[in-house]
């Protein structure tokens, strides 16, 4: 069966009202919608990060019943302007997205065994860390620093990857490769979920698009329809014309 996220009637006072969503597993699913919004409520508490009214489950298991290794192992979250809690190199935060899958946790902090190097490896490449793994976090640009805590994410192998504006702080090249990496894991039948600001972003690159306003789901459905011009007149209260071909378009305001 596939892997299904689903959250049922997600409330939280001022932040989240009654938002149900079915996610399926295999697609890049976008969420949208101006500040304050409610995305990184919806994706926190998905990502079991912020209790809310409602119900959750992955797979038809209750996700707050969950214990929180299985959690860490199913699901990657990387919240948004991430920070890490300690200044350690570039490959020993990317090592410990492992650590879910260690037998004892506690007392093996370096990834270990051929599955862990090879997915570590995986994850560097993927976020081109190569020539950064030895450096520490504190001595990495924000957007360099950004791809570090993806790459921690990617080396857990999750079934699901949420992400809250990971593209925030890329610049245009890393921001494609970063879309361009979950593309392929999504490829694989990972289950991935975006905030993203940048709507020709999320026009382009998403199966799925959720516009979001005032702490509840607007739209809901393939980019085309769930971003039309009216969609952005009325939620964002911007007039705009899509311009260009499908799979390339942009925005002009
Ligand atoms: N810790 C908090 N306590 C109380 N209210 C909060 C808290 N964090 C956010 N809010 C409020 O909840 C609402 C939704 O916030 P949320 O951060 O989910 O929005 P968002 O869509 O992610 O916004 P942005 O695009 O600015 O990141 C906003 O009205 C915000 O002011």
């Amino acid at each position: 069966m596939a892997m299904m996220l689903c959250a049922r009637n997600l409330t939280l006072a001022g932040r989240l009202d009654d938002v149900s969503l079915d996610l399926s597993p295999g697609r890049v699913t976008a969420i949208c919608g101006p500040n304050g919004a409610g995305k990184s409520s919806l994706v926190s508490a998905m990502a079991g990060v912020l209790p809310v009214a409602g119900a959750l489950s992955l797979d038809g298991h209750d996700l707050p019943a969950m214990q929180p290794r299985e959690r860490a192992r199913l699901l990657g979250y990387l919240p948004q302007g991430g920070e890490a809690a300690w200044d350690v190199c570039v490959r020993t935060l990317i090592e410990l997205g492992r650590l879910p899958w260690q037998a004892a946790p506690l007392h093996r902090a370096h990834a270990d065994g051929a599955q862990d190097r090879e997915a570590v490896t995986q994850a560097i490449a993927a976020m081109d860390l190569d020539h950064l793994i030895d450096r520490p976090l504190s001595r990495l640009s924000g957007g360099e620093r950004a791809r570090a805590l993806l790459a921690r994410v990617l080396a857990g192998r999750p079934r699901w990857v949420l992400a809250d504006e990971p593209l925030a702080s890329l610049d245009l090249g890393h921001g494609l490769r970063l879309l361009t990496a979950l593309r392929q894991q999504a490829v694989q039948g990972v289950g991935v979920c975006l905030v993203l600001h940048d709507l020709g972003m999320a026009m382009n690159h998403a199966d799925r698009v959720v516009v979001m306003d005032r702490g509840r789901v607007v739209t809901d459905g393939a980019p085309g329809d769930a971003l039309s011009e009216d969609v952005i007149a009325q939620v964002w209260g911007v007039t705009g014309r899509w311009l260009g071909p499908e799979g390339a378009r942009a925005l002009s305001l």
